[in-house]
Formats: structure tokens, sequence, C-alpha cells
């Protein structure tokens, strides 16, 4: 909290834009901070601070911007997700995992801020301010932690085709008139139903479910924490600002200049690598003449033009015509190509119904 918050607010008083991964300064003292902002004219970026390297932020400021938010579910601690999915997968212990997720650059220097849903509660706040249009007092936050899920609790879940995540929800509360807007913002250990989106969010991926009018559903996934995620978003907020810069410099000079994120500026065509250079799976249904040795003719032929197999199998016969179907490991399109090219002068093929790329 400290130093944090006097630097950004020296720094602001200093007619500086800011950019900060740090959601507990920005949850208890955002009121202070953004008002010395407005005051002085600057931005305040905070990317990173929710979500990770998952651009949501921006998406909620702007792509958005014209939606009636009705709710905003997320799973948004790293830490925990990654805790209760090893809990759950491997039966593995709550204090191993968490040593590991610290190793690991997940947590909190305090993983106490994670473990209890707190990190998850600043998140939330901002998320709901941001959605809602108003700000959020971080004590009126609901947080439960994921302290008392046990063992037990994950398996009987199961049984009953549910998971376990934290999820930190933030919506608009059936009480809300239209006089009078009310919301419920909390966090705390719950059960999802498999079928649902945020249920196979796992490890250290966030995912946050946004609902709205008129979008309907739209769901921003990534990694929620780790250096490279966070490094992304405070680079990107970084880059923005500088074109901010660029664009208020240079308007002495032009007044009519856009933003530099915001119009093109790429003059040049990408170069794209022809499709016979694609490396790719492949599966591919044979129609044959059910004759000996056809099969070992077409793993000759595939592994003569370098086309490893990964499975070739006989799965059943069509009016006399034995069915065949191939899947290749990855292996260069335009090799593959030759090979068929080749087989399909074989007497034994009658036809290639059907070739289709694997992921
Ligand atoms: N880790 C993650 O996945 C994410 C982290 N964040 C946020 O990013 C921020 C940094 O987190 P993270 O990088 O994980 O933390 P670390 O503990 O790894 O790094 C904190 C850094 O801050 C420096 N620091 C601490 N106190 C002071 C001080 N008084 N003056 C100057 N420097 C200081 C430390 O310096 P030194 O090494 O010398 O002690 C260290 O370099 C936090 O606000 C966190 O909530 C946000 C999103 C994801
Ligand atoms: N400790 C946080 C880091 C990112 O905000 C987490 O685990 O999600
Ligand atoms: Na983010």
């Amino acid at each position: 909290m400290e130093p944090a918050r006097s630097l950004i607010l020296q720094a602001i008083e200093n007619g500086k834009h800011i950019v900060t991964a740090n959601k507990a300064v920005i949850s208890r003292y955002g009121s202070e901070i953004f008002d010395a902002a407005n005051k002085k004219g600057v931005y305040v970026m905070l990317e990173a601070a929710v979500g990770g390297g998952i651009p949501v932020i921006q998406p909620l400021k702007q792509s958005l911007g014209a939606n009636r938010i009705q709710t905003v579910t997320g799973i948004i601690n790293g830490t925990t997700n990654y805790i209760l999915t090893r809990m759950k997968n491997e039966g593995a212990d709550f204090s191993e995992v968490l040593a590991d997720a610290q190793r690991l650059g997940y947590a909190e220097a305090d993983p106490t801020a994670d473990i209890d849903g707190l990190d998850a509660g600043d998140k939330i706040a901002i998320l709901a301010s941001l959605a809602f249009g108003g700000r959020i007092k971080l004590e009126q936050v609901y947080c439960e932690g994921i302290r008392k899920v046990t063992a037990t609790d994950i398996t009987y879940a199961e049984k009953l085709g549910f998971v376990i995540k934290l999820l930190a929800i933030a919506s608009r509360s059936p009480q809300a008139t239209p006089d009078q807007d009310l919301l419920s913002v909390r966090v705390h250990p719950t059960l999802v139903t498999l079928s649902h989106p945020l249920a196979s969010i796992n490890d250290v991926y966030n995912a946050i479910l946004v609902e709205g009018e008129p979008i309907g559903q739209v769901m921003f996934f990534g990694r929620g924490a780790g250096s490279g995620p966070t490094a992304s978003a405070v680079v990107s907020d970084i880059l923005n600002i500088v074109a901010v810069l660029q664009m208020q410099e240079a308007e002495v000079v032009n007044p009519i200049i856009p933003h530099e994120m915001m119009n093109c500026t790429h003059q040049h065509y990408c170069k794209i690598a022809p499709m016979e250079d694609l490396v790719t799976r492949f599966y591919t249904r044979f129609l044959t003449k059910d004759s000996p040795g056809v099969i070992g003719k077409l793993g000759t032929c595939f592994g003569q033009h370098h086309v490893s197999i990964e499975s070739i199998v006989q799965t059943g016969f069509h009016e006399n015509l034995a069915e065949i179907v191939v899947v290749t490991h990855d292996v260069l399109e335009g090799n593959f190509n030759q090979a068929l090219s080749e087989i399909k002068g074989f007497d034994e093929i009658d036809s290639i119904p059907s070739i289709l790329r694997v992921l």
C-alpha cells in the first residue's frame, strides 16, 4: 500500500500519467487517486491489476461502453484457482500447492490476500466500478476465501456434477428500483455446474464472464498471474500512454493527428506462408478394395514422403469396400499432398471421401 499510494499521488502531482498493477492501492485509494488524476489531466492505467494479462479493463471501459451490464462473474485470483485445481485433480495438499504458487510468482507477497479472497475482492471492486459506473466502498464487498474448502467437499461436489471455484460476482440486485440502483458485490467459494463456461477454467487461468444488454454474454480468458502475462498488460498500458503523448506533441504542428493506437498505421503487407508449408496433423478416410497388404502400402507411401502416422485402422466395410482411417502426426502439408496424390493412383484405392486437418 505504501509507498505505492504516495508515489502515485506524487507522480500525478508532477503531471505524470500512471501505469500500475497494484489493485490493492486502486481499490482502497481509487477515489483519491482518480480525483487527483482528473484534476491534473493525467491517465491512470491499470490493465494488469485485474486478470493479469487478460484485457478486461480497457474492454469494459471502451469496447463494451454501449451496454447496460447486468452481471460480472469472474475467476480472478490465479493462486486460488491453481490451488483448487490441483487439490481436485491430484488430491494435492493445500500448503504444498500454495508453496508452488508462490515459487511460480502467482501469489501476493502475503498470500493471505489470495487465500482469504481479499485480492479477488480488490479486483471485483474495480470491475464493478467500471461495469456499473460508480465508485465501490471496499469494506462493503463480502469476501470469503478458500480456507474452509476441503478435499471432501471437492469430491462431493464432483459427484453431484459441480466443481468448486472461488468466484467474484458483481450484479445488479433484484431489489434495485428504476430510481435506485443496488448492487451485490461478493467473493466466495461456489459450486459451479460442469456445463457452465467458468467450470473449465483451471490452474492459473482466469476468466471474466460479462453479461449485459444488448451484447448478451462475453467472456475474457487467459493467464491471470505470473510475470509474463502481467508484463504484457503493463507494457501495453505504457504503449497507450506513449501514443497519447505523441499525439499531444504532434497536435502542436498538426491539429488533426489521430490516436496512434486507434487508427491504422500499417502500410506494408504481411507475408503469408503458403498452405504447402503448414505443419499440421491430418485425418484421412479411404475406401479401398479389400485386398491384402493395402494398409502396408499406405504406410510405406506415407513414410517415403516423411509423413509419420499416429494411427491407421480399418473401421469397417462399405458395399464390399474396406474403410481405412489414417491419422498422422504433425507433418508438412506439402509432403502429405505428395503422398496422397501417389496413393490416389493405387489400384486398391476406390475413393478418399474425407481429408480433415486435426488440431
Ligand atoms: N505477480 C502477479 O502475478 C501479479 C502481480 N500484480 C501486482 O503487481 C505488483 C507487484 O507484484 P509482484 O511483482 O508479484 O511482487 P514482487 O514481490 O515480486 O515484486 C515487488 C517489487 O517491488 C519492490 N518493492 C517493494 N517495496 C518497495 C519499496 N518500498 N520501494 C521500492 N520498491 C519496492 C521489490 O523490490 P525488492 O526486490 O528490492 O524487494 C520488488 O522488486 C503488486 O501490486 C501485485 O499485486 C498484479 C497482477 C499479477
Ligand atoms: N496474486 C494474484 C496475482 C495477480 O493479480 C493472483 O494470484 O491472481
Ligand atoms: Na488485465
